[in-house]
């Protein structure tokens, strides 16, 4: 089996072949992702608003293009291999020969699964008020075109279906769209913006056996429910969007203050060893970030194939 297809296949069996809850932390760069590498997570979750927001310095209202999402998807693919990645691909970017194209990059770049849903192209995050869908038939051929470049790459690339319909035309027509993509080949169910734990599990039992995924944006309209009660619940696959991206900004926020108003900085580095709180670890300096990123292992490389790129040391 081709490599690429690897962890589309291990995120296929965890989702068929167990009843895991599959944990996705969402990751929107280099870093975030080798974060959750180190952390041992067995799956990762790339995020469409996180990587507006990161690559672009932009809101989430449909802003990234086919080719910002698929270099960022196979980017965070490539870091390892093992570790399946979810990948929004929002609206799949036009008509179905747009979007399987897309899913043929996805494919080829090595994400594992997807998520394409029914807003307008002009989309905004799930969670931001007036949104607006396609027709249902617009919806249901977005999905085809998946399965359709999904068949013809050989791929076993799960397609998550995802309807952004409850806000503006109710529970039953969101579950009758969702329905409706799995006829027509999506492996997976994923409703927007579902608002309170009946809700939650009123949907998981609707959808039955389709396997559901859950979103639990920080300050979105989903209650932020644990793993636990995610899989209680009855879901398949949770993510978790700019979970420490929002951790990330405050931290970027009191080191840039602290250069403005002092014109030093000053937190504590490796050399001083000293934490910011209780428990809490020093930052390391840059070196710590390229080992993070995997300079000891760009250096064995290079002397393992005759290098010399490295010979004076690093
Ligand atoms: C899941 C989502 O599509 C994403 O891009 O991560 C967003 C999350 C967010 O805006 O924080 C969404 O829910 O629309």
């Amino acid at each position: 089996m081709a490599v690429i297809n690897q962890a589309a296949a291990k995120l296929r069996a965890q989702l068929f072949d167990s009843d895991e809850l599959i944990v996705c932390p969402g990751v929107q760069d280099g870093l975030s992702a080798r974060v959750c590498l180190q952390q041992g997570f067995k799956n990762l979750y790339m995020t469409g608003a996180g990587t507006a927001i990161s690559l672009l310095g932009m809101p989430d209202l449909g802003l990234t293009t086919a080719d910002d999402m698929v270099r960022q998807a196979s980017m965070l693919s490539s870091l390892d291999r093992s570790v399946p990645l979810i990948a929004d691909i929002d609206t799949g970017f036009g008509g179905p020969v747009m979007v399987a194209r897309t899913v043929e990059r996805y494919i080829l770049g090595g994400v594992a699964g997807l998520h394409l849903e029914d807003q307008v192209t002009t989309k905004r995050c799930g969670h931001l008020g007036g949104k607006e869908m396609v027709d249902v038939g617009t919806f249901v051929a977005r999905i085809r075109a998946a399965r359709e470049a999904r068949e013809r790459l050989q791929s076993d690339i799960v397609i998550i279906a995802r309807t952004d319909a409850l806000q503006s035309m109710g529970f039953e027509e969101a579950v009758s769209r969702l329905k409706a993509a799995v006829e027509a080949g999506a492996d997976a169910a994923f409703l927007e913006g579902v608002k309170d734990r009946e809700e939650m599990k009123k949907f998981t039992a609707a959808m039955a056996p389709t396997p559901c995924l859950v979103n639990l944006v920080p300050g979105g309209l989903t209650p932020l429910v644990n793993a636990k009660e995610a899989k209680e619940l009855g879901y398949r696959i949770a993510i978790w969007p700019c979970f420490a991206m929002t951790h990330a900004y405050v931290a970027y926020q009191k080191a840039a203050r602290e250069l403005m108003e002092t014109g030093a900085v000053t937190a504590g580095f490796t050399e001083k060893q000293k934490g910011e709180g209780e428990g809490e670890k020093a930052p390391g300096g840059v070196r710590e970030l390229f080992e993070l990123c995997g300079l000891s292992e760009c250096v064995e490389f290079d002397n393992k194939m005759g290098g010399q790129t490295f010979s004076k040391g690093v």
